[in-house]
């Protein structure tokens, strides 16, 4: 009896303990439960309370507009059609008004806004600044209104990038750039939508959702610039600033077919710009503009190198525009390639370089073929970049949930960085960086960059100094290349993030690089496509990339500018 006495006593014993366990679960389950239930509420409201001020913004100058068209008013067709030279040339004469230039484009962006889905919010304060515009004192952007991606800080106004810790965080001032442009005469006017934390190219984010592509409603517009390149094709803005540094400005621009630079990084302010990895300085972000032609990013250029930047920012080389460089038509040698070893280019990628190459050669340059240094740039741009395997990243998201573009990449950040290399070195064998074209492998090998993302950083300073060796080798100035496109399917940029090594090696470089649409994707291209992304892409843009050495951005421009020439002119002659 004593023996079964205490078996019993064990097996209560051992039921207290399990009872004890299991509430203990339960209590946890219960508390996490209520903690998410709680966060997704306040979420929701945030939501909502961000979807009502867009709306109210949006009305507001809805109704403004309205007023306005009572009067009787100038052709806004004709406002809309001139390019961004054409229409300051009109409001410094004088044949145009700031007044008809702004509700020209106002009345244009919330139609566009209605189709594409692209603005966060009107600048209300925009219709005072107009009021208060000074006639007597032409900047070089006088009258002119300016579209801005939501990043880039306004007074009293959050940046939030999609994440719900942001919204609670209103700018104390404007950005350096604002100002510069205010005090040049522009109007900023519009903010413009991002993705979730802008370290994506798509153009997503659980506050404003999707922006669509003007060229075809079915894809993305690129980001994280999106909003930018989406407003300006779409006709309501002339031009727009946004910001790089894998590829932010110059995606969206391939996408939507449009132009875009990304300035050597540091040529212009940066001071006043949100984003995620603050202060990170291995791979630097730009700023840049976006508009309709190579002209339009020159005179925004011309206009924000001036005086008032350096002495908001004294951290800014003081270098004005150098207008020799950008009027010279002296020949080039061009360094061009087609591919890189580790992404491959879609057809209509490749067939852009090669046509633009022939039209140059006839226009008398010389043209070299060039590869670039032979070493992971992904790698180095995104362990660059998130060189803590994605810990602040995941930390900054707390609270947000994650756009579904993120979500494989968010399983990868939350590994303990040990683990990662471990995992890393395991699956190294099985990525195989020469294998293009299926899907499935890029995702894997994008995957397994993110493991190594917390390895270390010894070759990117190597990988600048044999770059600007090998130019100097080769004796070349610019560079021609591919810049991905054409526009993805929804869904696809935030798994393939290494499709985006065209534009992120000049970040790591911190080279200047522009894009300019000079072709349209054929049935032969699309034929001919393999990556599942970009299917159904004819008729779509596509672009080339134009790249020169650092601080030499007039020089980029200077190219980009004959490239979009040629490329006019022979549409001409096919006629
Ligand atoms: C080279 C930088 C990219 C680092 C991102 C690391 C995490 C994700 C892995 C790969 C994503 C690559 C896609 C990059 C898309 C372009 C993103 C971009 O340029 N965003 C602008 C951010 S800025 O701070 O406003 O300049």
């Amino acid at each position: 009896p004593m023996e079964t006495l205490r078996q019993l006593v064990q097996t209560e014993s051992r039921l207290h303990t399990v009872t004890e366990v299991a509430l203990v679960a339960c209590l946890f389950g219960g508390l996490v439960l209520v903690r998410t239930v709680r966060s997704r509420r306040r979420e929701k409201r945030l939501i909502a309370k961000l979807q009502n001020q867009r709306e109210r913004s949006l009305q507001q100058a809805e109704q403004r507009v309205m007023k306005y068209k009572q009067h009787p008013v100038t052709n806004s067709a004709f406002i809309l059609n001139l390019s961004l030279s054409e229409l300051t040339n009109q409001l410094q004469e004088g044949s145009l008004s700031p007044e008809e230039v702004f509700y020209a484009y106002m009345d244009k962006t919330l139609d566009v806004q209605q189709k594409l889905n692209c603005c966060t919010e009107i600048i209300l304060d925009s219709f005072e600044q107009l009021k208060a515009i000074d006639s007597g004192k032409k900047g070089l952007l006088y009258g002119v209104p300016v579209s801005l991606k939501e990043n880039i800080f306004l007074k009293v106004h959050a940046s939030s990038c999609g994440v719900v810790r942001f919204v609670h965080q209103p700018a104390d001032d404007d950005c350096v750039l604002v100002k510069v442009l205010k005090k040049q005469g522009a109007i900023p006017f519009v903010r413009t939508n991002v993705p979730q934390s802008l370290l994506n190219y798509d153009c997503s984010n659980q506050f404003y959702g999707q922006t669509l592509n003007p060229c075809n409603l079915q894809k993305t517009p690129g980001g994280s610039s999106g909003g930018e390149a989406s407003l300006i094709a779409g006709g309501g803005s002339v031009i727009g600033l946004g910001s790089d540094i894998g590829g932010s400005v110059r995606i969206p621009a391939s996408f939507c077919g449009i132009c875009g630079l990304k300035p050597t990084s540091g040529r212009l302010s940066s001071r006043g710009l949100k984003s995620i990895y603050r202060g990170q300085k291995a791979v630097l972000s730009s700023i840049g503009p976006l508009g309709k032609d190579v002209d339009s990013l020159a005179l925004f250029m011309r206009a924000i190198l001036c005086d008032d930047m350096y002495s908001l920012d004294p951290t800014v080389p003081p270098l004005p525009f150098k207008e020799e460089v950008y009027r010279s038509r002296k020949p080039l040698r061009i360094g061009y390639f087609e591919q890189i070893e580790e992404t491959p280019a879609s057809p209509s990628m490749i067939r852009a370089v090669q046509e633009v190459k022939a039209l140059l050669e006839q226009a008398g340059h010389t043209l070299v073929p060039y590869s670039p240094v032979k070493v992971e740039m992904n790698e180095l741009a995104i362990k660059g970049a998130i060189s803590d395997g994605g810990g602040t990243y995941v930390q900054q998201l707390k609270g947000s949930r994650i756009d579904p573009t993120l979500r494989a990449q968010f399983l990868i950040y939350r590994i303990p960085n040990w683990l990662k290399k471990i995992i890393a070195f395991i699956i190294k064998p099985l990525v195989n960086f020469n294998c293009i074209s299926l899907i499935g492998k890029k995702k894997q090998q994008t995957f397994y960059l993110l493991f190594r993302s917390v390895a270390g950083l010894w070759k990117l300073h190597a990988s600048i100094e044999d770059t600007i060796a090998e130019w100097q080798r080769l004796n070349i100035d610019v560079v021609l290349c591919p810049i991905i496109g054409p526009a993805f399917n929804f869904n696809y940029c935030g798994k393939l993030t290494c499709m985006a090594s065209f534009s992120m090696i000049y970040n790591v470089l911190n080279f200047c690089a522009g894009v300019v649409p000079v072709s349209i994707v054929t049935a032969q291209d699309e034929k001919n496509l393999c990556h599942l992304a970009a299917k159904g892409g004819e008729g779509l843009p596509v672009a080339v990339q134009c790249v020169a050495l650092p601080w030499q951005d007039e020089l980029c421009l200077r190219f980009m500018k004959e490239v979009e020439e040629l490329v006019k002119k022979q549409r001409i002659n096919e006629r």
